[in-house]
């Protein structure tokens, strides 16, 4: 249970009031603490690291932690998290508690979840149980909703533009960072701890960006070649986009679209760092924007990393799992297919498509690209693994690219490389016989 990042005295009074504040989740959970934070300031690092671990620790559990609790009240959950899933025993919680808290200790402490139903016990909402289960099959759902609620290391990605990753390992060690290689990612790093790196001098030189392994992963799917003309069609903030510039060694063209002037704008200060020169931000109104017509079979690699429920994300939006619904996973299943089939047109023969998503769902990845191909058949699918271990990348999920927490230390993410025919090349023979 001892946490060097903590506290001696834990903040248990502040961490309850945010909880209160984070728990009506009518934004992302991240935003609403990050607001918290804002509104009080006089926190130190321990204390918001405690505060943000405990709260994202309820959200991750909260299911289970509601009904370990007979009457939940948030100071009963953040009690509840601390006894059963922090592991503080009750002489150590004892001076936090008051009135008949203690004596509702033992009963939350005694709380038998493998009685409860699987939804219960894998704290997702039932229709989301359902859809693991009958993807998954009990017993891999069990490990993979484990996996999604433990929280996420911290994975940052070189920028081999500024620097090599052995480099940047040396000089972060140096500095008391623990930190390893990734396992599969030639770019990554994982560090042990989470420091706050946005004033560290490497990152603000532009050494390195925070980035997801499993993220890092699909650039080397889309495997742009120097010169090439690229579209990453969901930029957001640029996270892949910048790994797909530096893979290009800042040659080439590549275009950064997205309907959101936001996360477009949160590329900028991203980019500078970069050192890259051959990115154009380009905002779109819709996937049939006009502006992007006149790029049509013209690119050599497009990337649609799509908008998703983001269900493979839940170490780190464990809020997810309560705001995504049936109806919501339907809507967004219709705008996947629909900016997957614009973002194709611009695909030029011979030339790839990756489609990505950070789901788990097979209604937002594999029935996505399977009714694709159906639809397009100049289109066929690339098996994934050969197009990494291309690379050197030894990681075989079969034709598609299927990370999870529970196999591979990565959030969950599907990718599917999709290979446009190349060009037919006229036979001479046959112009002559029509001259
Ligand atoms: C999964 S996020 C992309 C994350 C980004 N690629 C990264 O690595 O940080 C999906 C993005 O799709 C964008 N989006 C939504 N609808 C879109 C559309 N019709 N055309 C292009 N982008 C769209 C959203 O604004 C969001 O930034």
């Amino acid at each position: 249970m001892a946490h060097t990042n903590f506290p001696t005295v834990l903040p248990l009074e502040t961490a309850v009031i945010a909880l209160r504040s984070v728990l009506p989740l009518d934004a992302p959970a991240d935003v609403l603490l990050s607001r918290f934070f804002r509104e009080n300031p006089e926190l130190g690092a321990k204390d918001r690291a405690f505060i943000a671990e405990l709260v994202f620790g309820v959200l991750r559990n909260l299911r289970s932690l509601d009904n370990a609790c007979e009457k939940p009240t948030p100071r009963l959950l953040a009690i509840a998290w601390l006894a059963r899933i922090h592991g503080m025993s009750a002489r150590q919680l004892e001076p936090y508690l008051r009135g008949p808290e203690m004596d509702m200790l033992p009963k939350i402490k005694a709380f038998n979840l493998a009685e409860q139903p699987l939804a219960v016990q894998w704290d997702v909402p039932d229709w989301l149980a359902e859809r693991l289960l009958a993807t998954f099959g009990e017993a891999t759902a069990t490990k993979l909703t484990a996996a999604l609620r433990r929280s996420a290391p911290l994975d940052i990605r070189t920028n081999t533009i500024r620097t090599k990753r052995d480099d940047l390992l040396a000089t972060l060690n140096a500095a008391g960072i623990t930190a390893t290689a990734t396992p599969y990612s030639p770019v990554g790093i994982r560090l042990a701890d989470k420091p706050a790196l946005n004033k560290y001098k490497p990152f603000l030189a532009g050494e390195f960006e925070v980035q997801d392994e499993g993220s890092q992963l699909l650039g080397y799917l889309v495997a742009p070649k120097r010169g090439d003309m690229v579209v990453d069609f969901c930029a957001g903030a640029g996270g892949k986009t910048l790994l797909l510039g530096a893979l290009m060694n800042s040659t080439g063209r590549l275009y950064a679209f997205d309907v959101s002037e936001k996360r477009l704008t949160k590329l900028k200060p991203r980019l500078k760092r970069s050192g890259l020169s051959n990115l154009t931000p380009q905002l779109i109104t819709s996937e049939h924007d006009n502006r992007i017509k006149r790029l049509a079979g013209k690119i050599d690699r497009v990337l649609v990393d799509a908008p998703c429920s983001g269900l493979g994300t839940l170490r780190r939006n464990p809020d997810l799992k309560l705001r995504q619904n049936p109806q919501s996973v339907a809507e967004l299943t219709v705008k996947q297919a629909s900016i997957l089939a614009a973002a194709a047109n611009l695909v030029k023969p011979g030339g790839r498509l990756v489609y990505a998503t950070c789901s788990l769902l097979p209604e937002e990845n594999e029935d996505i690209v399977s009714a694709f191909l159906a639809n397009n058949p100049r289109f066929h699918l690339k098996n994934a693994a050969e197009v990494l271990s291309s690379q050197q990348i030894d990681l075989d999920t079969g034709d598609y690219l299927r990370l999870n927490p529970a196999d591979h230390g990565t959030d969950g993410f599907f990718a599917a490389v999709l290979e446009a025919a190349p060009a037919i090349k006229k036979d001479p023979a046959e112009n002559e016989n029509a001259a």
